[in-house]
């Protein structure tokens, strides 16, 4: 009967659109469900390629210490064998110095050479011939922690080249003394200028206003 075949049309109708709406329900979930997928890889590989490029930055010594130790440990016999030339290290150029030309510049390590003494060793005044002059300090010969004070200052000083800092200009290595060869600072170092005889008497507040912030730069 017509009322029949009109409620099974209705039925069929409903039907299909419970079905429509089921696969719409579906699409929906995926496509959310792919948009969070695809939002994390995106996230994981920036977070991946942040922490690549902060571990390829950050210092040696804060990668793995234990390799860097044993590289270090490993170079000095290398070094050792050399008495010139230049020494090409992971960050650059540096000069091996021969020690008989140290010698003859500080005039064999003379009292009337000196400039200072830190906690590792004497700083000279060298005269090289071509009128050449820079600083030579002349680390302590006992223990480990000279050794280690001298690799750790020129790992540093490779690696930071500042016109406030002063440079790098070689390194030597002579039986059991250990050199490394600055830049002169021909008026001292800024602690000399601040603590030494004059206490500051020579540096203006204009002067001092430029050091200060010549420092933070
Ligand atoms: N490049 C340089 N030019 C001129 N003088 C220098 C130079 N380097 C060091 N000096 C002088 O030698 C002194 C000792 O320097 P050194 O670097 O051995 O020790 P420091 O930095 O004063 O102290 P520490 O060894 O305890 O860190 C300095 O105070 C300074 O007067």
């Amino acid at each position: 009967p017509p009322s029949s075949i009109c409620l099974r049309v209705a039925v069929l109708t409903v039907e299909a659109e419970e079905t429509h709406h089921h696969l719409r329900r579906q699409i929906i979930i995926a496509v959310v469900l792919a948009s969070i997928a695809g939002v994390m890889i995106v996230l994981a590989v920036l977070f991946a390629c942040i922490a690549w490029r902060r571990y390829r930055g950050a210092p040696d010594d804060f990668k793995d210490t234990q390799s860097t130790d044993t590289q270090r440990i490993a170079l000095v016999p290398i070094l050792n064998r050399f008495n010139s030339f230049k020494a090409t290290t992971k960050k650059g150029l540096v000069a091996m110095m021969e020690y008989a030309s140290l010698e003859a510049a500080t005039g064999n390590f003379s009292e009337s050479n000196v400039l200072g003494v830190g906690g590792f060793g004497c700083v000279y005044k060298a005269n090289f011939d071509g009128g050449f002059v820079a600083a030579v300090k002349r680390l302590g010969c006992e223990g480990q922690e000279y050794e280690k004070e001298f690799e750790n200052e020129l790992d540093l000083l490779q690696r930071i080249q500042h016109s406030n800092i002063v440079s790098l200009v070689g390194f030597c290595i002579h039986q059991e003394n250990r050199f490394i060869v600055y830049e002169l600072m021909v008026n001292g170092s800024l602690e000399t200028q601040l603590h030494g005889p004059s206490h500051g008497s020579a540096l203006s507040w204009h002067i001092r206003m430029k050091i200060a912030l010549d420092t933070a730069r």
